[in-house]
């Protein structure tokens, strides 16, 4: 899958609003009520990316979880990348309702 242009990007970005990009990556953080929350957003999130065979570059500090994704066999973000904030922000808007 090629990498998308930068004017691709900021298109996509419209979508995700919540989401920077910066160093060939899209970045984003959440702030969850505690950090059983964040953990099990975590846990879905895992799934999710098992499935599509795409993975973040996640950190976690109790209740926030900062995630980047880009496309480390393509050099830069693709559609895998934007598809997966798209899965993660499904994810994390049940989590934060639940
Ligand atoms: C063989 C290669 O590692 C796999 O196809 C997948 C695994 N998960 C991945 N995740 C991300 N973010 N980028 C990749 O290029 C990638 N490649």
């Amino acid at each position: 899958m090629s990498k998308l242009s930068e004017k691709e990007i900021v298109k996509h970005l419209e979508k995700l609003p919540e989401w920077d990009y910066e160093d060939d990556a899209i970045h984003t953080e959440y702030e969850f009520n505690n950090f059983k929350d964040c953990f099990s957003a975590m846990s879905r999130i895992a799934f999710e990316c098992e499935a599509l065979n795409h993975h973040p570059d996640w950190s976690n500090s109790y209740n926030v979880l900062n995630i980047s994704l880009t496309t480390h066999d393509a050099g830069g973000i693709t559609l895998k990348d934007i598809k997966l904030a798209l899965v993660i922000e499904g994810i994390v808007e049940e989590e934060e309702e639940e």
